[in-house]
């Protein structure tokens, strides 16, 4: 089974959906660089809506640290997700677990820091360059998803109901995440399409 996470919900409505349909995880980005940040009390007032068994993940993306821990204490998420060049040292010192995404946008050097983070509950490889933000639809070659790390691996980057089958064929990944695939416009969630997205991803037979 592929477990699904939702990423960048702004919308009480759109979170309840996305838990109602099936996901595993719903995200919320808490990094002012994002297009769909929410701040502290829309947080709280999202992670509320969310049902037993559904993981709250914030993201954040090379910010103060005094921010991450304001979140934790706060906004108390199940995991964080790092997307920006935090060491596994800075990821780990929040006192919470946490997915690291590697950007596998800029090729070859991405592969380095695959092995960089140890202390990591699972690693998110998405298709996004160094030092872009996520959430902006971009894919990368998915035969390129290593087979030989321990860490469980989620795939994002340009994930659709129409992509999704064939991505899960060929990476085999954990899990998938994506954000812009169910969107009308960036945090604003489409019922249908995260409708469309789960249905795909479960007609798929596991491994
Ligand atoms: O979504 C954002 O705006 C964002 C900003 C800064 C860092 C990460 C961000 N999103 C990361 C995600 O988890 C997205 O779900 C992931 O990049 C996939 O996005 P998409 O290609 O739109 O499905």
């Amino acid at each position: 089974m592929t477990r699904i996470k939702y990423c960048g919900f702004t919308r009480i409505d759109d979170i309840q959906a996305a838990a109602q349909l099936g996901v595993d995880a719903v995200g919320m980005v808490m990094t002012r660089k994002s297009k769909r940040f929410v701040d502290i009390d829309q947080a709280i007032a999202l992670r509320d809506a969310v049902p037993p068994f559904v993981s709250t993940v914030v993201l954040v993306m090379d910010d103060d640290a005094a921010w991450v821990d304001e979140i934790v204490s706060r906004v108390r998420p199940d995991m964080l997700q790092f997307h920006g060049t935090e060491t596994d040292a800075e990821c780990a010192a929040h006192g919470v677990r946490y997915l690291k995404a590697i950007a596998m946008g800029e090729g070859e050097g991405a592969l380095p820091r695959l092995r960089a983070y140890p202390g990591a509950a699972g690693l998110l490889l998405d298709g996004h360059g160094l030092g872009e933000t996520g959430g902006s639809g971009q894919r990368f070659d998915w035969a390129r998803m290593p087979r030989d790390l321990a860490q469980p691996l989620v795939l994002a980057g340009g994930l659709t109901a129409d992509n999704v089958a064939e991505a899960i064929r060929t990476a085999r990944p954990w899990g998938v995440d994506l954000s812009s695939g169910i969107e009308t416009s960036p945090g604003l969630k489409d019922r249908a399409k995260m409708e469309r997205f789960l249905a795909a991803v479960r007609a798929v037979p596991s491994a």
